[in-house]
């Protein structure tokens, strides 16, 4: 089964002499239970397909599909959950508000999303921050409140820019802990793009973007 099918995307940005093909004709499949790591060097693609897979970008052609959610935005808004390269908290609520707001943004009650805001903070460590603001956390804290704002809207596909791209060691294998475990509870699909061979090294699958072509190893096989 899978949750994301794309068939020769491409994706350029600008025009003419300033075009850059950010993404040239990729075709790939995100199974249910993926494990996938993008890897490949700074403007290789890798956010753009990660962006395409959440269906945030469109492409320039060929096609992306979602078989198993919904048509809509909103449809698919409730199956897909990304974590953001780069600080993504609104500034102005506080850690719990923040971690809720993809769950009320999915049409969840009030109730129910601070319920799942707190479950959320708790699994990424940082519960006792809860009435804080942005402003006052760390690169790892709101790193990790990013984290857990995707997991409340218990989404199927979970897309993760670089999550540990700004943060030390310790505090990015534990966000890639929290991200294992939160997809295998959760049942979802993990796609998580990175240039840390280590955070690589964790997921089952290792896709390659170089000049934004993907490279997909064979199952089984060689690349
Ligand atoms: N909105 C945009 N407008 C113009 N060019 C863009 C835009 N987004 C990406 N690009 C260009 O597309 C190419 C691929 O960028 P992308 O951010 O997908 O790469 P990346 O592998 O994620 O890089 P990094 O690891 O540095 O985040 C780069 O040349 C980049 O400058």
């Amino acid at each position: 089964m899978s949750l994301v099918r794309c068939v020769d995307v491409a994706r350029t940005f600008g025009q003419g002499d300033r075009a850059v093909v950010a993404v040239h004709g990729c075709s790939c499949e995100v199974a249910a239970s993926a494990r996938i790591a993008i890897t490949g060097s700074s403007g290789s693609g890798k956010s753009t397909l990660l962006h395409l897979l959440a269906g945030l970008e469109v492409p320039t052609s060929g096609t992306v599909s979602w078989p198993e959610f919904g048509t809509s935005l909103a449809e698919r808004g409730r199956d897909i959950a990304v974590v953001f390269q780069g600080p993504s908290l609104l500034p102005a609520l506080d850690v719990l508000e923040n971690a809720m707001m993809a769950a009320v943004l999915t049409g969840i009650d009030e109730a129910e999303a601070v319920v799942r805001g707190l479950a959320a903070l708790q699994a990424v460590g940082i519960s006792d921050l809860s009435n804080q603001l942005p402003e006052t956390l760390s690169g790892g804290q709101a790193q990790r409140v990013a984290v857990a704002r995707a997991l409340t809207s218990r989404p199927r596909l979970l897309l993760a820019d670089e999550p540990t791209g700004q943060l030390d060691g310790v505090t990015g294998r534990h966000v890639m802990d929290v991200l294992l475990a939160a997809a295998d509870e959760l049942g979802a699909a993990l796609v998580v793009s990175t240039h840390d061979p280590a955070i690589a090294a964790r997921l089952a699958e290792q896709w390659e973007m170089r000049d934004g072509r993907l490279f997909v190893p064979v199952r089984g096989g060689a690349a």
